[in-house]
């Protein structure tokens, strides 16, 4: 980084299926930045808890667990990895068990207030060194530009209908969106968000925080409108 340039702090919240990952993704990319899945870091949390036989219903178990999970998260954004105790749980931690059980951990206001320090720590790393060099990072979850980093350069709302949000959802897992495979991700899709909600707000855009909805939009169109609202915010920084 050049002496007196800024790093850059972008957080991004939305719901299931709004393009989160893959609009910060490749926002990261475009800037240079890092990037930080903080809700891989939850379903990180859930794979440790399955794999150690702690029982998601017992909240003080669920705590204790995640305080010691030995987390690594790599915030290269051309390849975000995730290892716990040594072992890669990239992928692990995309299956349905997983996203079925996240909820328990993601609703326990202990294990949010151990993730939400780790993610300010790996948020204030990128700030002055880390992977990004300075350059900064572009985190996203539910609660970065309420909770973790309301105080990021540039916070933005990603939103899309249910209806949209379950259609790719289905895409993705499927590879078709019809009526049955719509069925089959709802579950991981509305009832996930009505359970996190409980907790969170990320279903409205708190003040200062730049709604980009993605209904009508396709991927570049997103990525877009993202980098767009960047530009705003760092030219009004100047
Ligand atoms: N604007 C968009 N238009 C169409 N498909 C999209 C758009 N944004 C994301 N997708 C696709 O929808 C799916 C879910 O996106 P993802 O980035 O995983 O969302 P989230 O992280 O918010 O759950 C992915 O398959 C992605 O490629
Ligand atoms: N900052 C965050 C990030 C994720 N979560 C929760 C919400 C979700 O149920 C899980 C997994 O998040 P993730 O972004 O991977 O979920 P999606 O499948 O992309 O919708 O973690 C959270 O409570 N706070």
């Amino acid at each position: 980084m050049e002496a007196g340039e800024l790093s850059t702090v972008v957080a991004v919240d939305g719901p299931s299926g709004s393009g989160k990952s893959s609009v910060s993704k490749e926002v990261a990319r475009r800037l240079g930045l890092a990037y930080l899945d903080t809700g891989a870091m939850y379903r990180a949390a859930t794979w440790w808890c399955l794999d150690q036989g702690v029982p998601l219903a017992d909240a003080r178990a669920v705590a204790d667990a995640v305080r010691g999970l030995p987390l690594e998260m790599g915030v290269d954004p051309d390849d975000p990895t995730v290892r716990v105790g040594g072992t890669d749980v990239t992928a692990d931690i995309r299956e349905t068990r997983i996203s079925a059980a996240v909820s328990a951990v993601a609703t326990n206001l202990d294990a949010r207030a151990e993730l939400g320090r780790r993610q300010r720590a790996a948020i204030d790393a990128e700030r002055t060194a880390g992977w990004s060099g300075g350059r900064g990072v572009v985190a996203e979850g539910r609660d970065i530009t309420t909770v973790v980093a309301p105080d990021a350069d540039v916070r933005v709302l990603l939103t899309a209908s249910e209806e949209a949000r379950l259609a790719r959802r289905a895409r993705e897992l499927h590879g078709t969106a019809d009526a049955a495979a719509v069925a089959a991700t709802r579950d991981q899709v509305v009832r996930r968000d009505a359970d996190d909600s409980t907790v969170v707000q990320f279903q409205v855009a708190a003040d200062g925080v730049v709604t980009v909805d993605s209904s009508h939009l396709d991927l570049p169109g997103t990525v877009q409108a993202v980098l767009d609202v960047v530009q705003r915010a760092l030219a009004a920084r100047r």
